[in-house]
């Protein structure tokens, strides 16, 4: 099977006025493609980090000490901002943490995710209108229709996690990377979602990257797990 991520040796450091935080302290990885991969830890050991050094999203006060990251063979730490650019959102996609806040405020969720067909297909509006709501019904999300003239804000966490996720995966992603995407969740949604993603990577062969600090998730999608603590790292199969 071909190779969708490998990480070697990362370490990453955030700067702040109250000294340095060393937030990942040399992880390894290789994930397969059409592989589920979670990565587990506690709160503040650094899994976010990891997320947001894949898509070349780490903030400004952070720097990289030292490691690689393969995507496809590709190494991103000496590819330009273009090219990282364009995988984000065609071969990588991400739900973020904090689904609610990662979402535009300030239009409905209907033409975010409308907004996003169209920039990756030459759909009509009328088509790319269609899709969306076709996209928020697959995730779950009941009455679709209105859902899609609303606001982040006037929507629960969970629905917000939903939009992302339809935002995240109607460009069938290669490989999408998802963190915490089922925390705050009640349980029969967080099975749901979970379902949701098994069945992407049946059928779209996407490999992901499930970030989360539940065991029980690991446990019920993964066959790779690693674990952060302390920004060190430890992997073995599950
Ligand atoms: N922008 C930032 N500036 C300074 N320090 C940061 C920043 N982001 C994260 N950190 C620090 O880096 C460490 C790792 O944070 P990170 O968000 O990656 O943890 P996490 O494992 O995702 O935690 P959680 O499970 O709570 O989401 C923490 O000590 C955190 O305080
Ligand atoms: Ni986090």
């Amino acid at each position: 099977m071909a190779e969708a991520l490998r990480i070697e040796d990362l370490s990453v450091e955030f700067r702040s006025p109250a000294g340095t935080v060393r937030a990942l302290n040399g992880v390894n990885l290789t994930q397969e493609e059409g592989e589920t991969y979670c990565v587990v830890g506690e709160s503040g050991a650094g899994k976010s980090t990891l997320a947001l050094a894949i898509m070349g999203l780490l903030p400004q006060n952070s720097s990289v000490l030292g490691g690689r990251i393969y995507f496809q063979g590709v190494d991103l730490m000496r590819a330009g901002p273009d090219y990282i650019r364009g995988l984000r959102g065609h071969e990588v996609s991400m739900v973020f943490q904090d689904a609610q806040a990662a979402l535009n405020p300030v239009e409905p969720v209907g033409s975010q995710l409308e907004e996003v067909i169209l920039q990756h297909s030459d759909m009509s509006l009328r088509n790319a209108n269609r899709m969306a709501q076709e996209m928020l019904h697959e995730m779950g999300l009941p009455d679709p229709k209105r859902v899609m003239g609303q606001y982040p804000f006037s929507l629960s966490g969970g629905m917000c996690q939903r939009v992302m996720m339809a935002i995240a995966l109607v460009l069938r992603p290669k490989l999408l990377i998802a963190d915490e995407p089922t925390s705050g969740l009640d349980v029969t949604l967080q099975a749901e979602i979970l379902e949701r993603l098994r069945r992407l990577v049946r059928e779209q062969g996407s490999s992901v990257l499930l970030i989360t600090h539940d065991l029980g998730v690991v446990a019920s999608v993964a066959k790779k797990v690693g674990v952060i603590y302390g920004g060190g790292w430890w992997s073995g199969p599950t």
